[in-house]
């Protein structure tokens, strides 16, 4: 589910390391401290970790270098394809999405980076909701992804993009899901979890929740 945006990402999957690398100006300050920010999630990681939306396996790479368990699931079969050329063999990477998924049996860390987005709020509640079954208590989940302290700093950062001249930036901001501190707070509390936002730039922070 959320797979609305896929189209996207079967285009952009050839150049998106040149996209993370800065070199597309709109996107420069979306990927400002990947690299830093790909880094801290996987020190937040531990045990088997469940991997949502690998992408081209930038975070997935890091995290076998810790020499974690690594369960990854990607919707794009051009992402995937890339991912596996990367990575070779050393870990299974399923179709599969955020809310629909083949379920492992017992996992330590939920991991996710620049994508919890392309759930609207509603499916991220059920998402998060469905994660509780899987996480035994101390489980995390770590999701670094853009995000708002209220509804008014993401209309802003869509003003400012505008103002810019940054259209692509401006439109995806309109279109993809993405939500506010204080909601995602909420849901996660509600779930029995405790939970804190760190600031990486001036769009992504990193989500830390742990069950209680
Ligand atoms: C911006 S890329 C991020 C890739 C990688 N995690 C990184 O940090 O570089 C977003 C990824 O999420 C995937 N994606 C899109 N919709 C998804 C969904 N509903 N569930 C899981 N992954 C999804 C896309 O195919 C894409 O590979």
């Amino acid at each position: 589910m959320g797979r609305e945006f896929l189209d996207l990402f079967e285009e952009w999957s050839k150049s998106y390391d040149d996209t993370v690398g800065g070199h597309d100006i709109e996107y420069q300050e979306v990927f400002k401290h990947y690299d830093r920010i790909l880094d801290s999630v996987t020190n937040r990681a531990h045990g088997h970790v469940l991997e949502f939306g690998v992408g081209t396996g930038n975070l997935t790479e890091r995290l076998l270098k810790k020499g974690l368990k690594v369960t990854g699931i990607e919707p794009s079969p051009a992402m995937r394809e890339i991912a596996i050329g990367k990575l070779g063999n050393v870990t299974h990477i399923a179709d599969g999405d955020f809310m629909d998924f083949p379920e492992p049996e017992s996992v330590d860390s939920i991991v996710s980076t620049y994508a919890f987005h392309h759930l609207t709020d509603e499916e991220k509640e059920k998402a998060i909701a469905s994660y509780g079954k899987l996480l035994n208590t101390g489980g995390k989940i770590v999701f670094a992804d853009t995000m708002y302290q209220s509804k008014e700093a993401h209309e802003k950062a869509i003003s400012d993009a505008k103002q810019a001249g940054f259209h692509n930036l401006a439109n995806d901001l309109q279109t993809e899901y993405y939500t506010t501190i204080p909601f995602l707070e909420s849901v996660l509390e509600e779930h029995g979890y405790s939970v804190n936002f760190e600031r990486c730039n001036q769009f992504v922070w990193i989500m830390e929740a742990e069950k209680l």
